[in-house]
């Protein structure tokens, strides 16, 4: 595995910035079947609860909380899909919207377009944005390169393995540059190996295109190896829990595996973090009402 650098400081870390992305009291709601009040009755149910986080330029920031505790709808939300029933969402100061270029977005299904090779498939959001086709072209290769693909430019999704289609995923959403990226799950599909190499290569990326990451995970060495800050959800309806500030720079003993590679997973530091986050998955609701 390749040894993870220092990850640098958020460039917005001075007070009183405007922060990339803003969450001020999201609440989504949803309108369910409520089957105990007879046929055809329906109820509000809340997936997500005055959620309140600012994210800085650059930062890369992973959520993690338990199954079905609002990790997805809040991605959503930021992604412009759906609207919070209240509270609001800003980018650079500015009220979301809708979905926009600005923002891309990667799943945990790949969302591939199965008659496009891997080209034309990270040329998509480029057509959108109405880059000529040469451009096109010299763009998709240049990310697929970044992505460790250019030898597969030309396959179709069935002719790739699950890393590499999430890898055009990857670079389908850096291509059309946009400032944020969103990612739900993005490795949760793929066996460990496949994931700790794409998790390395995400890092990469993130330094060298210094976007903004928000990273969905119910994996709590994930959310601690990948993010700068690990923000903790409770169980549904979601809310914040607390924010776990990351710092693993030099966390590695060089001399813990084959001499070859850092191992950071392996460092005491990163264990003291995972059970920060461990405990403050475990810890208590405040209160549960739905
Ligand atoms: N469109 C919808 N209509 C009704 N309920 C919804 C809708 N979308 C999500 N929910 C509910 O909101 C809650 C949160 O769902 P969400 O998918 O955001 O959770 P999650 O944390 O991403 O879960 P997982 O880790 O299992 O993927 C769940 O109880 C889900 O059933």
């Amino acid at each position: 595995m390749e040894a993870v650098a220092p990850a640098p400081a958020p460039s917005d870390t001075v007070p009183g910035t405007v922060p990339r992305l803003r969450l001020e009291h999201v609440r989504k709601e949803f309108i369910v079947r409520d089957a105990t009040a007879g046929r055809g009755a329906r109820k509000r149910f809340t997936a997500v609860e005055d959620f309140t986080l600012d994210v800085r330029a650059g930062e890369f920031l992973t959520v993690v909380g338990p199954s079905g505790c609002g990790k997805s709808t809040l991605l959503d939300l930021l992604g412009g899909l759906t609207e919070p029933t209240s509270g609001r969402i800003l980018l650079d100061g500015e009220p979301v919207t809708g979905p926009g270029l600005d923002r891309g977005v990667v799943f945990q299904q790949y969302a591939l377009l199965p008659w496009r090779s891997a080209r034309a498939n990270v040329e998509f959001g480029l057509e959108a944005k109405g880059v000529a086709r040469a451009a096109r072209a010299r763009v998709a290769d240049e990310y697929l390169d970044l992505v460790g693909l250019t030898a597969f430019a030309d396959r179709y999704p069935h002719e790739l393995s699950g890393g590499m289609k999430q890898r055009v995923a990857i670079a389908r959403s850096l291509a059309f540059d946009p400032e944020v990226l969103l990612m739900d799950e993005p490795f949760a599909a793929l066996d460990a190996q496949t994931r700790e190499s794409l998790q390395d290569e995400l890092l990469r990326i993130w330094r060298a295109t210094g976007k903004t990451i928000v990273f969905i995970t119910h994996g709590i060495e994930e959310s601690v190896y990948l993010g700068q800050r690990v923000a903790v959800m409770t169980p549904r309806p979601g809310r914040l829990q607390t924010v776990i500030d990351v710092d693993l720079a030099g966390a590695a003993d060089p001399g813990s595996d084959d001499g070859e590679h850092d191992d950071v997973r392996s460092s005491a530091r990163f264990g003291r973090y995972r059970h920060e986050v461990w405990s403050a998955l475990h810890s208590p609701k405040e209160d549960a009402h739905v």
